[in-house]
């Protein structure tokens, strides 16, 4: 991605469909008994990905205009492809809806952004707790319900979108109730639970911390499921908008989900003028410094950590970002110091000091939200700045080089070839 920095920004932008229920209903489609419709489908990597998964057993997909049409009805069980696997974290929940489907599943384990360890104990503890046998041969997983799945009370460890999920999955279609303590409250597990209920299944509870499951013996699709706005694409444009905004309106907001990071903002000094499902940016010349601890669901999303540093650095003082979820998310960190931002990473704490002025740099973008922190940087700098790996960013940002274009930003990906699909 190359960007010329220095244009103020201006107009208004519309948030697609959030990434992360994106990526959980494409694979809880393969649990209906008839085709299935998404709208506001984001245009984003992981989503092209998933549908050549899709496409190796069988089930085919076709995505135009935001709109996505699946069909699982000649599902096949097949060697699902590694390389697409690999090249994202969510192909996870095929485990839980293969087990869900046919009562086993064999995937090699799942990419996703590099950030720190990312295990799936508490995953492969629900799928045993619901009766499947679990064994793990070099990189792959292989789970097997020889005597079909059944209800049980899980306990998470710990609080896990992606566990959470999975055992959802897994659970939708087993035999009796399954109940789910400690389950992860996140808005993208309640859009799951949408379609899944609307399609038949008893799934309560979703949005608390106990979700209880009644198995169901098949899911049909009656209508178009329409995804829920993106939270961590909308702080996103919410951070660079009033970084260096002349007024942006941002729409396609649901504001309750990102209350933990707006009022970050209302207490730097950015006056929001939030309204039912838009957001308007006023332009803001003074920032207050600020501390941010990331925490599960409806504390401040560590997704969000890394886009919010270009402002920090234009704060008359030291901000603090404690990232309790992943306290090795900082690959941002040395990038942005290519840059010429005052930060530094110590022992899970950043700190991002007040920095004059950035300049453009070549660099990398080690993860999708570092990749957002340095296109904001890179917007603000003086100069050209080169963000290489920048399929990391196109992994989850619907459309962004148009959308940033739109808003008047100078930015063009040169290799469609460097962005990896499959
Ligand atoms: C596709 C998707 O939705 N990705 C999101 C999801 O990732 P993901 O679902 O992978 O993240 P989790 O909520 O599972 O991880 C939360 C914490 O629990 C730990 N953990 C998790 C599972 C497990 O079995 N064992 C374990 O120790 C993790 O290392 C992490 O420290 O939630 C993260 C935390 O909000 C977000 O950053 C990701 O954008
Ligand atoms: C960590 C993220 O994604 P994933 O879990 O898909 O790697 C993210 O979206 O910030």
């Amino acid at each position: 991605m190359i960007i010329q920095g220095g244009n103020r920004l201006s107009g208004e932008v519309t948030i697609g469909g959030a990434k992360n229920s994106t990526v959980a209903l494409i694979p809880a489609a393969i649990l209906a008994d008839t085709p299935v419709q998404f709208d506001t489908v984001p245009d984003i990597l992981d989503v092209h990905n998933l549908m050549i998964i899709l496409k190796s057993m069988n089930v085919k997909s076709e995505f135009s205009h935001g709109v996505l049409d699946i069909d699982p009805t000649q599902i096949i069980e097949a060697e699902l492809p590694s390389k697409a696997i690999k090249s994202l974290r969510a192909s996870y929940y095929f485990m839980g809806s293969l087990l869900g489907r046919f009562h086993r599943a064999t995937l090699t384990f799942p990419g996703g952004d590099n950030i720190g360890p990312r295990p799936i104990d508490q995953h492969l503890k629900a799928f045993k707790a619901l009766g499947a046998t679990v064994s793990e041969n070099g990189g792959t997983v292989h789970l097997e319900a020889q005597n079909g799945l059944h209800g049980a009370r899980i306990f998470m460890d710990m609080v896990s979108v992606g566990a959470t999920i999975n055992a959802i999955l897994a659970a939708v279609r087993a035999e009796g109730t399954t109940v789910i303590e400690n389950a992860a409250r996140e808005p993208e597990i309640i859009d799951l639970a949408t379609f899944l209920n609307n399609m038949g299944a008893k799934i309560r509870g979703v949005g608390t911390d106990t979700i209880r499951i009644t198995g169901v013996n098949t899911l049909q699709s009656m209508n178009t499921h329409t995804i829920i706005a993106d939270r961590i694409e909308s702080g996103t444009y919410l951070s660079l908008a009033a970084a260096l905004g002349d007024g942006v309106m941002i729409h396609n907001v649901i504001p309750e989900h990102l209350e933990s990071f707006t009022s970050k903002m209302i207490e730097m000094g950015v006056d929001l003028q939030i309204d039912s499902d838009r957001i308007f940016v006023p332009k803001t010349t003074r920032f207050k410094p600020i501390h941010v601890k990331t925490m599960p669901y409806p504390g401040f999303a560590t997704d969000l950590q890394q886009p919010l540093t270009p402002l920090m650095s234009l704060a008359e003082g030291d901000s603090v970002i404690v990232d309790t979820i992943y306290p090795k998310r900082v690959k941002h960190v040395p990038e942005l110091q290519k840059m010429g931002m005052q930060i530094e990473a110590h022992d899970g704490t950043i700190v991002v000091k007040h920095t004059a002025t950035l300049h453009g740099a070549n660099v990398s973008a080690g993860e999708i939200r570092a990749g957002a922190a340095l296109t904001i940087a890179g917007l603000m700098a003086d100069g050209t700045t080169v963000i290489n790996n920048a399929g990391n960013i196109l992994r989850g940002y619907d459309r962004i080089v148009w959308k940033l274009n739109r808003l008047h930003a100078n930015v063009s990906i040169e290799d469609d070839s460097s962005v990896k699909i499959g």
